[in-house]
């Protein structure tokens, strides 16, 4: 049985930094090297203050600083990592292509292809290759093309091992997941027996009827599907706020009602302003194109609603801002509390307080940003890569400010787009008063209490209610 000794993997993001580190905690004899080609991204994992790795997420910095140096390395020497390793996990980013064919749709594999033509290249015995990337269905056998043909006579095992972690929650759901996933090659010896070293690094600590193994190809497709699935469940609870906010039920009391049905269950039925994050809007897109390209037209209008029904959200959110301060928020100063797509992250990626601000900002707002956790040049970032506004008038226009009392002073209304604990907990008496009155509070998150916040003398709106 092939026993694992050095791991190595590409990409030190969301994924491969928090994924090995709990491997290497876990399972303290085996090497794991981390690499990357971001020499700053490295630095701040290899930061001699463990509190600066470049990723929030609760309880990681402790694991960062019992296996760092142990078993756990981070370093930008890719090949040197390639090279000792028995197996490869590729965790680089896929982004939507953002050019050529399948634009805005497709996931853009080029960071994937680089990494199997550098293993190809610097490989001088045999390897398991782990895609842990999201990878439309079928990528292990274009990997696998590229391996396959460099004449060097190394053999390679691919597997799929999709990862499920939901940010802000990464330790939680790495330690105790709730399923891991391998697909492999079922048929052949050494596709099984690939697939039972990776069988055995999860089982140190992951009960072996929570690891499932099956084909590679469901493996590629359990993932898209299983983001499609959750993310739909946000837009047909966001699509039934919008009925309640007409109608006078409340999406809070629909939600519990209809989730109590254990068919259905209670998860995932959160109303919000929209979804946000790196993944459930690029992993249905490529799903939509993926049934395209099979010529499957149904199958991706179905679920292009999704993405259809959560970008509606996100503009009616901002549209009824706009449309409550008496249809026009020119000149207005508008607090945003909350920039990450969820509490407990500093990751913005796709976060909707970024198109609630870029709406505004065509509607000439000023916008005052806090947020606990993210750094001021990314909101900037986030709302210039969109390229809606002009960059001088961004500049301007927008503040980042270090607490929610700065960002609300002399503010005509306040939203909050992230659920951050310390919202609920913030001195609301002490924000009212030093308002512009009537002060306008909008609850994207269903965070805040109605009656106690109208009591307090605030026009009070909140998604579904
Ligand atoms: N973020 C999540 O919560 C999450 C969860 C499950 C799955 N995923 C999937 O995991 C993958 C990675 O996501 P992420 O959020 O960690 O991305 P990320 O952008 O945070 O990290 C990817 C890293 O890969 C590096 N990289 C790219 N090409 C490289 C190369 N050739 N050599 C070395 N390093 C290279 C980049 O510099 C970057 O630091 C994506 O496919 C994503 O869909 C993400
Ligand atoms: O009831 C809900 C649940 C979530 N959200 C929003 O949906 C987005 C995504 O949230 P969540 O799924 O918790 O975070 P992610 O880190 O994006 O994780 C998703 O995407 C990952 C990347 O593929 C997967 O690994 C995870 O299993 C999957 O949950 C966020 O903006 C949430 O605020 C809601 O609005 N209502």
């Amino acid at each position: 049985m092939t026993q694992i000794k050095n791991i190595c993997c590409i990409g030190a993001g969301y994924v491969g930094g928090p994924t090995m580190a709990v491997i290497a905690q876990k399972c303290p004899k085996v090497n794991v090297t981390v690499v990357d080609i971001n020499e700053k991204r490295i630095a701040a994992w290899n930061d001699p203050n463990v509190e600066s790795i470049p990723i929030y997420e609760p309880g990681l910095s402790e694991i960062v600083k019992e296996a760092r140096g142990r078993n756990l390395f981070f370093s930008t020497d890719v090949n040197a990592a390639i090279d000792k390793a028995d197996m490869i996990f590729i965790s680089v980013n896929t982004p939507t292509k953002t050019y050529g064919i399948g634009k805005g749709m497709a996931a853009d594999l080029k960071w994937i292809e680089l990494c199997a033509r550098q293993i190809a290249e610097v490989a001088k015995n045999d390897k398991i290759i782990v895609e842990k990337s999201t990878l439309p269905v079928r990528t292990a056998a274009a990997l696998k093309d590229i391996l396959d043909n460099t004449g060097n006579g190394v053999k390679y095992q691919i597997l799929s091992n999709p990862e499920f972690l939901a940010e802000g929650t990464a330790v939680e759901d790495l330690q105790n997941p709730d399923r891991v996933l391998i697909g492999g090659d079922i048929d052949t010896p050494e596709g099984k027996e690939a697939m039972d070293a990776l069988v055995n690094i999860y089982a140190t600590w992951v009960p072996k009827e929570n690891i499932l193994t099956t084909n590679v190809w469901s493996s590629e497709l359990s993932k898209l599907t299983a983001n499609a699935f959750l993310a739909q469940r946000v837009s047909s609870i966001n699509a039934m706020s919008e009925l309640c906010e007409k109608t006078g039920a409340d999406v809070n009391e629909v939600a519990k009602a209809v989730g109590m049905d254990s068919r259905v269950g209670p998860k995932f039925l959160k109303a919000s302003v929209g979804f946000g994050g790196s993944c459930f809007q690029k992993d249905i897109l490529n799903l939509v194109y993926i049934a395209k390209t099979f010529g499957l037209d149904e199958v991706a209008d179905y679920w292009e609603q999704v993405i259809i029904m959560n970008d509606h959200q996100k503009r009616r959110f901002a549209a009824n801002i706009v449309k409550t301060l008496y249809n026009t928020v020119s000149g207005k100063k508008i607090a945003i509390l909350g920039w990450a797509f969820k509490k407990d992250t500093n990751d913005t990626r796709e976060s909707a307080a970024i198109y609630v601000t870029d709406y505004l900002l065509s509607e000439q707002a000023e916008v005052v940003v806090y947020d606990p956790k993210v750094k001021p040049e990314q909101v900037y970032a986030d709302l210039e890569y969109l390229g809606n506004n002009n960059n001088k008038e961004i500049r301007e226009r927008v503040k980042v400010v270090q607490s929610a009392e700065e960002a609300c002073k002399d503010a005509h209304a306040i939203a909050v787009l992230t659920e951050w604990d310390e919202f609920r907990e913030l001195n609301w008496h002490f924000i009212y008063e030093n308002m512009l009155k009537p002060a306008f509070l909008f609850d994207g998150r269903r965070l805040l209490n109605r009656k106690e916040k109208e009591n307090l003398g605030f026009e009070f709106y909140a998604i579904g209610n």
